[in-house]
Parts: C-alpha cells; sequence; structure tokens
C-alpha cells in the first residue's frame, strides 16, 4: 500500500474520496496503467472497453494463445478476510502467526500484528486510526479480573491463567476498507471507479463494525457514504487471495481491479490464480481471437448449474446468461443431476428449464416431472451426507463411502460427489503417497481421470484446476 500523506481527519478523508462516477474509459485505463505500473506491458495483448456481458470488460488485443500470459497485477490493497475459523492472532501487515496469547498491537489500536510490524509506517495510520475511533478492548477483562475470580483468588485457589487477547473479527475486516482511505490521491480514484453493487448486508458489515469501536464516526455522514461504497466496491471486486508464510496460511482479502474488471462466465476463457496472496497472475485457458472478451469465473468450475446460478444471484446479483447455463446437459457432464423417486426407476432426474433458479425437474428414464422443492431437499440431503463425512471421516473410510455407500443416493456425475473425489486428492497429495496402498491410489488416479474428463466436456482448457491436478497433485 501506498503510505500516502497522513490523514488526521474523517472530513479529509471524505475529501480525498470524493466520487468521481463519471469516470471516463480513458481515464480508468490510465489509472489502471498507473496502477501496474512495471508490471505494464509494452504492448498489452488486452485493453479495456465496454462490454456487452455487463459493464466494462477486458478484451483481447490480438489472437491470445491457450497458456499464454495476459497480465500481472499487484494487489492495490489487502487486509484480513477474518472469516469464521480462521485463525485471527494472523499479523495484518505480514500475515505471520502469532502467538496464541497477547498477540495485540502494544499501541492498543487492538490488530493483531508482530513485534516488528506495529512499529513499521506500514501499520502507522490504520492503527493511530483504529485507537482515535476507541475500540472496545476486549482485553479488559484480563486486566480487571471479575469478582468471582478475585474471590475465588482471595479463598486460597491457583490463580486463573490471564484470558489472553481477543479479536472481533468484525472491526478486523473493516481494516481493508479503512486502508483504502490511506491510498494515493490516484488509487483511490481507481476504487472510486470501480462497480459496487448496492446492497444491504454490505451496510451490516459496518454497521456491526462501528459497535467495536466507542467514537465510530457513524453520524458523520459524508464519511459513512463514502464508507459505504468503499465497502460495496470490495465486496463486488475484492478476491480471498491465499497467502503462506512460513508454514502458516491465511486468506486475504485483495483489490486487483484489473482482474475485477473481467466479466464472469461459468466455463471462462481465462484462468487466474494469486502469488502469495499479493500478485494476481492472469493466463489465457484456451485461445482467445482478437476482439474477444476475456473472461474469468466467480463459483466454482465444478458446480452445477443451479448451485452456481443461486451463488451468483445472492453474492454478486446477476444472473448468468452463458451457453453453459442454457444447457441443461452441462456440456453432458450432469454434473446436476440427481436419482429418480420413482419407485423401480433409478434414471437420471435434471432440471427442465434453464433460466429459473426452480426449475421442474424430469427423468430421462421414465420422463415423470419432480417439482423443485422435493429435488432441492434430496440435492440438500446428498450434500449434508457428502460433507458431512469429508469433516468426520479419514481418507480412507472416505474412499469407502464415495464407492461404495454414495451410489446407492447419488449419481456418479453429480458435483457434490465429483467435490468429494477432488477432496480425497487433495487430502492424499498433502499427507503424501507412503501411507497408502496400491489399491487406494488407484482409486486416486481414477478419480483424477474422472474429474479431468469433466473439464474436457465442459472445455474448461487450461484452467487453474487442470494445472493444479495435473501438475501439482500426483
Ligand atoms: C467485479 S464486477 C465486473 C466488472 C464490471 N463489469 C465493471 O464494469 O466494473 C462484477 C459485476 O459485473 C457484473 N457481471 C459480471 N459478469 C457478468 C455476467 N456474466 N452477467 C451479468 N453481469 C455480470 C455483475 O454486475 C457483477 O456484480
Amino acid at each position: 500500500m501506498a503510505t500516502a500523506e497522513r490523514i488526521n481527519t474523517t472530513a479529509t478523508m471524505v475529501a480525498h474520496m470524493a466520487p468521481s462516477r463519471s469516470t471516463t474509459p480513458d481515464q480508468l485505463a490510465r489509472l489502471i496503467d498507473v496502477h501496474l505500473g512495471d508490471l505494464r506491458e509494452e504492448q498489452p495483448n488486452w485493453m479495456l472497453a465496454p462490454s456487452p456481458v455487463a459493464g466494462r470488460g477486458v478484451f483481447a488485443t490480438r489472437n491470445i494463445a491457450a497458456g499464454e500470459l495476459i497480465f500481472r497485477e499487484r494487489a492495490l490493497v489487502v487486509g484480513p478476510t477474518a472469516r469464521k475459523g480462521s485463525q485471527l492472532n494472523t499479523c495484518v501487515c505480514c500475515h505471520r502467526l502469532l502467538a496464541s496469547k497477547h498477540f495485540l498491537c502494544p499501541h492498543r489500536c487492538t490488530l493483531p500484528v508482530c513485534a516488528e510490524c506495529a512499529d513499521s509506517t506500514a501499520h502507522r495510520n490504520e492503527c493511530e486510526h483504529f485507537q482515535r475511533w476507541l475500540p472496545k478492548d476486549l482485553t479488559a477483562a484480563e486486566e480487571a479480573p471479575s469478582k468471582e475470580q478475585s474471590k475465588g483468588e482471595a479463598e486460597g485457589e491457583a490463580p486463573k491463567e490471564p484470558l489472553g487477547d481477543v479479536v472481533n473479527p468484525l472491526s478486523l475486516r473493516i481494516l481493508t476498507a479503512v486502508r483504502v482511505f490511506y491510498l494515493s490521491k490516484e488509487q483511490r480514484a481507481l476504487v472510486d471507479a470501480m462497480q459496487a453493487n448496492a446492497e444491504r448486508g454490505y451496510r451490516q458489515e459496518i454497521i456491526k463494525a462501528a459497535q467495536c469501536f466507542r467514537k465510530f464516526p457513524t453520524t458523520d455522514k459524508p464519511f459513512m457514504d463514502q464508507l459505504f461504497r468503499v465497502v460495496g466496491v470490495l465486496n463486488t471486486n475484492a478476491f480471498e487471495a491465499p497467502c503462506r508464510v512460513d508454514k502458516h496460511e491465511t486468506l486475504l482479502r485483495g483489490l486487483f481491479p484489473l482482474t475485477a474488471i473481467m466479466n464472469h462466465e461459468c466455463t471462462p476463457n481465462a484462468s487466474h490464480y494469486f502469488e502469495n496472496g499479493r500478485l494476481a497472475v492472469v493466463r489465457a485457458a484456451r485461445d482467445i481471437p482478437k476482439g474477444g472478451e476475456i473472461t474469468t469465473t466467480y463459483t466454482k468450475i465444478l458446480w452445477s448449474n443451479l448451485t452456481r446460478g443461486i451463488f451468483l444471484k445472492m453474492t454478486k446479483y446477476f444472473v448468468c446468461n452463458c451457453d453453459r447455463c442454457n444447457d441443461n446437459s452441462e456440456n453432458g457432464t450432469y454434473l446436476s443431476a440427481l436419482f429418480c423417486r420413482e419407485q423401480g426407476c433409478k434414471g437420471l432426474v435434471i432440471p427442465v428449464q434453464t433460466k429459473t433458479l426452480q426449475p421442474d425437474w424430469r427423468c430421462l428414464s421414465c420422463e415423470n416431472v419432480f417439482p423443485h422443492a422435493k429435488m432441492a431437499r434430496y440435492q440438500d440431503f446428498a450434500l449434508n451426507t457428502i460433507n458431512n463425512r469429508i469433516n468426520t471421516c479419514s481418507v480412507r473410510d472416505m474412499i469407502h463411502f464415495i464407492n461404495e455407500l454414495c451410489p446407492r443416493f447419488c449419481p456418479p456425475s453429480n458435483y457434490v460427489l465429483i467435490e468429494a473425489k477432488l477432496n480425497v486428492i487433495w487430502r492424499m497429495t498433502r499427507l503424501g503417497a507412503e501411507e497408502y496402498t496400491p489399491e487406494e491410489l488407484a482409486h486416486k488416479d481414477r478419480y483424477r481421470e474422472e474429474i479431468l474428463a469433466i473439464l474436457h466436456k465442459l472445455g474448461a482448457g487450461e484452467c487453474t484446476l487442470k494445472k493444479l491436478i495435473t501438475e501439482e497433485i500426483q
């Protein structure tokens, strides 16, 4: 993050974030060029232009071959995702894992930070900023022991272990938005030129964060409006980028503006991945002709039509109209398929209509039609049963479950079962091959071939998942 001029009042912050919704395509292109800096190619194979899909998009300036690099981009801003279950005792600057107790900033901004970063210029602005908002100190309990604790100790009980530091994920998550206010003027202009979906849930994120502080400027309307927009931009555009420091893996909330301007396609022609949470790399997954829109995916590629549709509607607020979404066989992969509920028939049942999230379902064998509610309950059952096993079973038991029990209630093409196979492959790779029997390793190879065949049917080309499966998972 650029260390911009110091900002001491919310009024100054708002002035710096003055809206510039009318950013022209040329201005946007210039802001992106400045942001790319030394990573901007002399003659890029991409350009920005209005998209027939939505808003602005990224387009090929010449034919691009599958596998070719399209661009690399550093994050404009990153921060903790502070997801449920993540290790919150991770330094917000260098992302190292900290001690499990006493890991908050010594300057009492209540952010988890390592001793080195606590006094760094990278942390100074946000530290002072959080201090000004007066965090409700969650460690107070440690300094002022409860009445019962003091009583117990007075009566000769061994002193209780100090409670240690506690982080509120809601205040931690707002950090990325706060960091946006400290970007340079041009960087903030770029943030302001980005799409921000207006969603009530995003406001909740701020309202809940505000409750973590005694002096959050909730009555400062211009500031709050800017904050709502920044959080809207983050939620519309930011990625969750994995980052590994030493052996500690964490997910960062990163804004990569050029990568974000790419529109979504369910089987995209480009793939992106992140290097240590701070660098996005975008490559062509298939050949892209000159003038073609370069697309990425906002969903998992192996999800069924309905699952992707619901996810996009709920989190990105649009209905996808790509070729894959309009084909109820899903390129012959039948990722949505469930077994027929009719006595004696074990045919495959698939959604009939494609442009609705509540389709009728029809059996490909007996042609009976089932209401969506019934099939949705069945899909939920399969999902919960399989995910429950994934979370509780050893790999060995999972292989047995997939091969012997799943076929009784879930067609082998169903995406939940495919994802379970991917999970097995992934876990076996992480644990190392020597722990498994040749038979178990053969199952892993078979799962891998099945998934590669599905990716081939989908026309996914050199997508990130294929790269992972063929190169890293061996
Ligand atoms: C990260 S932005 C993509 C860039 C955006 N087109 C722009 O002009 O800044 C994501 C938003 O773009 C729109 N979008 C992206 N892909 C789409 C698609 N396939 N169909 C409809 N809308 C899409 C949706 O409004 C979505 O919330």
